[in-house]
């Protein structure tokens, strides 16, 4: 089987930090951190976007569940950023469970 390049996991979580540390305007990623609505903004998203991929399983449509699963991670990345959690963290606990 071929290697998988999952370098992308970090580049995009440190895109996102950088994101939160030097916030700019035409950025998704800071319309999101700075939201009125604070937290609840990305948690909505997370809500979406896990309902979208649920659908998708759904339509058995692969192109669809790979598509809409992409904005799942994104937006859970988004939300590991804005409380603190870094990839690292998530890597462990999954280490902890395995047999
Ligand atoms: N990987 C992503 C990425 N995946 C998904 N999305 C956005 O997530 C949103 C998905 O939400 P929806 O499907 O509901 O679309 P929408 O109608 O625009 O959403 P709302 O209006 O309801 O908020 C879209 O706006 C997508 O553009 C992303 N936006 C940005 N990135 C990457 O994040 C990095 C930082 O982006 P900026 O902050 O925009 O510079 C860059 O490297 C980008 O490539």
């Amino acid at each position: 089987m071929p290697e998988t390049d999952l370098s992308i996991f970090n580049e995009l979580y440190d895109i996102i930090k950088d994101r939160k540390e030097n916030p700019s305007e035409n950025s998704y990623v800071c319309s999101l951190l700075s939201h009125r609505k604070g937290i609840d903004k990305i948690l909505e998203k997370v809500g979406e976007e896990s309902i979208e991929t649920i659908l998708a399983v759904k339509s058995e449509n692969k192109e669809e569940i790979i598509y809409e699963s992409s904005d799942l991670l994104f937006h859970l990345m988004v939300m590991f950023v804005a409380k603190g959690i870094t990839l690292d963290e998530i890597a462990t606990e999954l280490k902890k469970r395995r047999k």
